[in-house]
């Protein structure tokens, strides 16, 4: 293990060889004594990871040596050791960013000993934290959390590139399940907010009358109930990315309240006068079509303007063609490694079953589809009859979208066709229409 070193600057000779001695009898730490804070400053290089300042030293005093340090080195803690109690120059001092104060007495050694501990444990959680946001960053960086190489998708990839270049805000929309929130994490943990928070809150899954003080936080008694100061979503994410996911569904009143933060960027608790500055991305998402909900009148449409920013569609899994596939492997790779089991294949049966289906629920039903044919099928082989479909809405799927009516048509017949595995006769008897019909359909290829 490295060893920790520490500069003491002290003018004191005596009390220099006290503070270096007591610090010398823990083996992991280097100490290197200075008289002056000249001679501490030309020693930067050294890189020291903590420094003590006597507060009165003979060329400079210990908020100025302080201050050139700070230049140097934007990091390294430092704890200032004064001979006298001054609460005024000690309050002072640690709102500059001293990391401890502390008053020459027969106790200062031992307190000087705890108060380093303590450094120690906050300067290993920061470097904790930190591995934990650049392993983030990775787990949601493009290609290994965005699996697809469809035209469609590439399109989102280039927008997500353009917005991580800056600051915009983003409107993400899409259908359920088409990755919406692993967008705006990739995003966020792809641009310049990464070791700031990214905090989603789901508009649709908070009550209506919590929203409020969810979003803004509340102080003490500002309601029945509120018993203590609750921070609000918003101000947690302070520099970071705030992921507000299906915003459609806040209500007229909070919408307000929504615009007037972001005109203001600001936040004030309810119940409460402080006034927080903010400094933060929004991030939006929906599943409605926000421009129609503008012009039914249920979402303001100055709210809209100010979080449209960048939008980005995500297309549904019937759109994206081969990714199907790519994210069926994917998700297999996933289930081997996750239950230690053996390679699992995919039958070309099974593989067109998959890719001739319309996926209501898109990437989220692919994926519980894959796992369940993995569980259920023999011999590490998934079969056609191991490929069984989910979801409950498949009908309401067939009027959305910007469809024709020839499409809805071919929506529609490829969905018998499906239920009925392929039995051109019976669903031509289902639909009371011609076999020919769906045989000339086959062969355009508008079915399958
Ligand atoms: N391109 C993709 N590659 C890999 N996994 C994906 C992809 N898209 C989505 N997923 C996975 O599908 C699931 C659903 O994704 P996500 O929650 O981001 O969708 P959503 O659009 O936000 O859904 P909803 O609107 O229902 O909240 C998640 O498990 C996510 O990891």
């Amino acid at each position: 293990m490295n060893s920790f070193k520490i500069f003491v600057v002290e003018d004191d000779p005596w009390y220099r060889e006290v503070l270096s001695y007591h610090l010398s009898l823990n083996p992991d730490y280097e100490v290197i004594i200075f008289e002056t804070g000249k001679e501490c400053l030309s020693s930067l290089h050294q890189r020291p990871d903590l420094i003590t300042i006597d507060f009165s030293l003979p060329d400079m005093t210990g908020d100025d040596l302080y201050k050139a340090i700070r230049k140097v080195d934007a990091k390294v803690p430092m704890i200032v050791i004064s001979s006298q109690e001054d609460i005024k120059v000690a309050v002072g001092m640690m709102k500059m960013g001293v990391a401890d104060y502390l008053v020459k007495d027969e106790n200062t050694k031992d307190f000087l000993w705890n108060s380093i501990l303590r450094i120690r444990e906050n300067l290993s959680l920061k470097e904790e934290v930190e591995t934990l946001r650049e392993e983030l960053g990775q787990k949601y960086s493009f290609e290994k959390s965005l699996i697809g190489q469809s035209p469609a998708l590439k399109k989102v990839f280039a927008l997500m590139n353009k917005a991580i270049e800056t600051n915009i805000n983003v409107s993400i929309t899409g259908e359920t399940g088409t990755g919406k929130e692993l967008v705006a994490k990739a995003i966020h943990f792809n641009g310049s907010r990464r070791r700031k928070k990214f905090i989603p809150v789901n508009m649709g899954a908070i009550p209506k009358e919590l929203i409020e003080s969810e979003l803004f936080g509340h102080e003490k008694g500002a309601f029945t109930g509120a018993v203590g100061r609750k921070i609000g979503k918003f101000e947690e994410a302070n520099g970071g990315t705030i992921f507000l996911d299906e915003i459609a569904e806040l209500d007229l009143n909070l919408q307000s309240k929504l615009l007037r933060v972001l005109q203001e960027r600001e936040v004030v608790r309810v119940g409460g006068s402080e006034v927080v500055p903010l400094d933060i991305r929004i991030i939006t998402a929906t599943h409605k079509d926000l421009k129609e909900e503008v012009r039914q009148g249920n979402f303001r449409e100055d709210l809209y303007f100010r979080l449209i920013g960048m939008p980005i569609n995500l297309p549904p899994l019937r759109e994206r063609g081969g990714d199907v596939l790519i994210l069926t492997n994917h998700f297999l790779e996933g289930f081997v490694k996750e239950n230690k089991t053996k390679q699992i294949r995919i039958s070309d049966g099974a593989a067109k079953k998959l890719m001739n289906y319309s996926f209501p629920g898109n990437v989220r039903e692919l994926k519980a589809t894959v796992d369940l044919a993995a569980v259920i099928c023999s011999d590490h082989l998934i079969q056609e009859s191991d490929i069984t479909y989910l979801s409950s809405q498949k009908e309401k799927l067939f009027v959305r979208g910007n469809k024709t009516l020839r499409e809805h048509t071919c929506d529609i017949i490829q969905y018998y066709l499906e239920k009925n595995e392929g039995d051109v006769l019976k669903t031509a008897a289902d639909l009371d229409i011609g076999k020919s019909t769906i045989y000339k359909m086959m062969k355009d290829g508008e079915i399958s």
